[in-house]
């Protein structure tokens, strides 16, 4: 079997897939390298091979989860890496290592998927947008904060912005202008990444027409779904990528 990670800001996306690829035989999410260790000790059957995973954490801790998941399960690891061209897409970043590496591995997800001009709009920690030429050159892209960066910027900037997270969940079953501090906050800051996906797609029209494709992905990608009506939601769009960049043979 093998073990796919996507190590964020804020989660590590983890999944383990039979030996053939074809299967997924157990995901989640967790919040910590311990955690993660927890959730595949407790797979019954687990019986992992091969580890692959991208991480935009700093190289101390993603080597010591590398360290911690080889003593665990004795699993060979592959851990993604820039490059300048892949996949038929060129980097077009300055400096092309400098490009996050969950961007990197969601835009070569994306052009295999589209064949064609895309947007890849990730909604995590950070909300990254990228584009993608017809010809896989990548433009470039924008980064701002996401759905956690700004709640928690009110939250921690003010005096009296304090909620919990059942309250946050129930403030958006609609967007009317909010009534109460939590449906204002939850609902301004949805908004707010709502804004963010229009002038995207604004600018993506502006250089390709109506021929493009639009992926979301990301933990809050589906606060923004509804703003892209013919967008196409790819949770697992890392994990394409992913599995582009680290082959085994
Ligand atoms: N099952 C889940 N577990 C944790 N967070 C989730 C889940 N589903 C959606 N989210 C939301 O996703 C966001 C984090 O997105 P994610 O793509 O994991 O970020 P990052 O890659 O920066 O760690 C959080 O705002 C969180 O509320
Ligand atoms: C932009 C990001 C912070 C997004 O991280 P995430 O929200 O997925 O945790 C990450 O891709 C990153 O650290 N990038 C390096 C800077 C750059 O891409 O220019
Ligand atoms: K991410």
């Amino acid at each position: 079997m093998i073990l796919e990670l996507d190590c964020g800001n804020s989660f590590i996306k983890w999944r383990v897939l039979e030996s053939d690829s074809a299967r997924i035989f157990a995901e989640g999410v967790v919040g910590s390298d311990a955690s993660l260790i927890d959730s595949l000790f407790a797979l019954t059957g687990l019986a992992l091979r091969d580890c692959r995973l991208v991480s935009v954490r700093a190289s101390d801790e993603t080597n010591q989860l590398v360290t911690t998941l080889v003593e665990a399960f004795g699993v060979k690891v592959l851990c993604a890496a820039s490059a300048r061209q892949m996949g038929g897409v060129r980097n077009g970043y300055e400096d092309f290592e400098r490009l996050g590496l969950d961007r990197w591995l969601a835009m070569l997800g994306g052009f295999q998927l589209a064949r064609g001009a895309c947007l890849v709009l990730d909604f995590g920690t950070a909300a990254t947008a990228d584009f993608i030429a017809a010809d896989g050159e990548h433009l470039g892209g924008f980064i701002c904060p996401g759905m956690p960066l700004m709640r928690n910027q009110l939250r921690t900037h003010t005096r009296k912005i304090r909620y919990d997270d059942i309250a946050a969940e129930r403030a958006l079953e609609a967007l009317s202008p909010g009534r109460t501090t939590v449906e204002a906050v939850e609902r301004g800051c949805t908004l707010m990444l709502r804004g963010f996906v229009l002038t995207q797609l604004e600018l993506a029209r502006s250089y390709w027409g109506g021929d493009f494709t639009v992926f979301l992905t990301g933990g809050d990608a589906d606060l923004v779904a509804d703003s892209v009506p013919h967008g196409r939601l790819v949770p697992d769009l890392v994990f394409v990528g992913l599995a582009m960049a680290c082959p085994l043979s």
